[in-house]
C-alpha cells in the first residue's frame, strides 16, 4: 500500500493582484495584469513617484482601485474586514494625533489587535522607547515617530507586513533591530514586503525578491 505524506507548511502565504488599475484623475500610476507573491520577504525599490506608496496603499486597503486583490483567497474588496485583520501597515510618513501619548496609541492598537501588554513591552524595550511613552507624540523626533510607528505595525498577529521606507530616519542600532526582528517574524511564517530607497544589507537580511515599478508594472528585478 503506499502511503502518501503531503507536507504542509505553516502560515503559507499568498498574495495575488489581477487586472490592476489605479489613476489619480488622468494619470494613471499602476496597471498591470497580474502580480503575486508566496511566503518570504520582499523589496520592492524604485525611483521617486513610480508607485511604491500606491501599491502598499492598494494592498492594505487604503486606496480606491480597479481589480482584484486576493490574500490566500479573502478578497480585499469583498470580505475587506477579514483581509485587512491579515495585514498590518507602516507608513514611510507616519502621522498621530500629536495631542495624545504613545502609550495611548499602544494601548489603542493592543486593544484592537488583542495584544498582550507583555508583548508591547518587549517592542518598546526593544526599540528603545519605554521612557519616552508617557510623552505626548506632538514632542516625539522624527526618528523616535518612526520606531513607533514600527512598534504599532509589530502588534498582533498577522500574515503580512507592509513597511513603506522603514529605514528612514531610524539609526543603525534600530536598524539593526528591525532587521533582526523581521528574521524573528520570518521564522514564525509570516511574510514581508519593504520598499526602501536605501540598500537593504544583504548580510543582515536576505530577501526573497527584489522588484520595481517600471511603465506601470511590478517587474521582478
Ligand atoms: N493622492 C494623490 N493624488 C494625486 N497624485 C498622487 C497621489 N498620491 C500619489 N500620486 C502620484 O502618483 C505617483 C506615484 O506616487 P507614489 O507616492 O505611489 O510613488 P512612490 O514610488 O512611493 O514615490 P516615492 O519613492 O517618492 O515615495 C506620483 O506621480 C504621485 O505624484
Amino acid at each position: 500500500m503506499l502511503i502518501f505524506i503531503k507536507t504542509i507548511k505553516l502560515n503559507q502565504l499568498n498574495l495575488t493582484l489581477t487586472d490592476i488599475s489605479k489613476r489619480y484623475g488622468s494619470h494613471t500610476v499602476l496597471a498591470f495584469d497580474e502580480w503575486k507573491i508566496d511566503s518570504g520577504i520582499y523589496w520592492l525599490k524604485g525611483g521617486n513617484g513610480t508607485g511604491k506608496t500606491t501599491l502598499f496603499k492598494i494592498i492594505s486597503g487604503q486606496t480606491p482601485f480597479d481589480g482584484t486583490v486576493l490574500l490566500n483567497q479573502i478578497s480585499l474588496k469583498k470580505q475587506a474586514n477579514d483581509f485587512r485583520s491579515r495585514i498590518s501597515y507602516a507608513e514611510a510618513e507616519p502621522q498621530y494625533p500629536l495631542f495624545i501619548t504613545g502609550k495611548e496609541l499602544l494601548n489603542f492598537y493592543a486593544a484592537i489587535r488583542k495584544a498582550s501588554q507583555k508583548d508591547i513591552n518587549t517592542l518598546t524595550d526593544l526599540f528603545e522607547m519605554t521612557a519616552f511613552l508617557d510623552q505626548k507624540i506632538g514632542g516625539y523626533s522624527s526618528g523616535m515617530l518612526k520606531k513607533l510607528s514600527l512598534i504599532c505595525a509589530f502588534i498582533g498577529d498577522v500574515s503580512l507586513y507592509i513597511f513603506d521606507e522603514p529605514l528612514i530616519t531610524i539609526d543603525t542600532a534600530s536598524t539593526d533591530k528591525l532587521y533582526r526582528l523581521i528574521i524573528e517574524k520570518s521564522g514564525q511564517g509570516k511574510s514581508f514586503l519593504i520598499s526602501s530607497h536605501q540598500e537593504i544589507d544583504a548580510a543582515k537580511l536576505t530577501v526573497d525578491g527584489v522588484f520595481v515599478i517600471e511603465n506601470r508594472k511590478v517587474v521582478i528585478c
